[in-house]
């Protein structure tokens, strides 16, 4: 699979030509409209228990910065909630737009944050790898955290601060005893529904847990994941201003809350 293949698919208006799915059933991200969702008891708290060791590189894949962890072993994993078994770490990335004021992929009652953390893990007792697991319709468990603007978020430097290392696409760099939970807010409330991926090739993989609770971020700090690039070495620069798909129709999917 040429993964940069849904690249020259241009954007989020062009990919239902490349990937069908993109009308699909179960797309995500959506706008939680939050007189409807549905009180859930049955829904358990999230249990993350995750291992700084885990943490191996930062990277710019041309369409975000991830730091991605070694998903050989159940170290770092997620429970509770509303998955059923234990999905492991693989990855988190951000969304964020070229201004403040949108960014985030979710919106809630229609309101867009400045941008938004995916925290993905995938379904490792029923499944083998990653790409097997993204292809089943409970393989994959993304936490989504909104960031809202305002005091410089402390956690976050430790990333921001790397950015200007890796700025060309397909850079990377060593980036080990980070332990993602030092990014999610104190309340681990949340909503979730069933979805797909945000970007190509967009499988109707994911559980979403979306935490109800923002946590800060700086206009400086948003300003630095805007000066990476989309474009890789041998290119004319082009920087990665914004990378978030708008919200997609709900088609009848319930939204429930812990
Ligand atoms: C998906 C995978 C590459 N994409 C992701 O890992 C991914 C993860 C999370 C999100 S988000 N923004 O929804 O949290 C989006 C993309 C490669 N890959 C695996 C199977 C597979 C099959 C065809 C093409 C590429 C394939
Ligand atoms: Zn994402």
């Amino acid at each position: 699979w040429e993964i940069h293949s849904h690249l020259s698919a241009g954007g989020p208006a062009h990919w239902k030509e490349v990937f069908p799915v993109a009308n699909g059933d179960r797309q995500s991200p959506i706008d939680i409209k939050t007189e409807e969702t549905k009180y859930d008891p049955s829904l358990r708290p999230l249990n993350p228990n995750y291992d700084p060791a885990s943490a191996k590189i930062i990277l710019n894949n041309g369409h975000s910065t991830s730091v991605e962890f070694d998903d050989t072993v159940n170290k770092s994993v997620l429970t509770g909630g509303p998955l059923s078994g234990t999905y492991r770490l693989r990855q988190i990335h951000f969304h964020w737009g070229s201004n403040d004021e949108a960014g985030s992929e979710h919106a809630v009652d229609g309101m867009k944050y400045a941008a938004e953390l995916h925290v993905v893990h995938w379904n490792a007792e029923k499944y083998s790898s990653f790409v097997e697991a993204a292809r089943q319709s409970d393989g994959l468990a993304v936490m989504a955290v909104f960031l809202k603007i305002g005091e410089c978020n402390p956690q976050l430097k430790k990333i921001t601060d790397r950015l200007d290392t890796i700025r060309i696409k397909g850079k990377r760099a060593l980036f080990t005893n980070f332990d993602p939970s030092c990014l999610l807010p104190k309340s681990l409330d949340y909503w979730t529904y069933f979805g797909s991926l945000t970007v190509p090739p967009l499988l109707e993989s994911v559980i979403w847990i979306v935490l109800r609770e923002p946590i800060s971020v700086c206009s400086e700090q948003l300003a630095k994941f805007r000066s990476l690039l989309s474009t890789a070495e041998d290119e004319v620069a082009c920087c990665l201003l914004r990378n978030y798909r708008p919200p997609q129709p709900l088609k009848g999917r319930e939204v429930r809350r812990n």
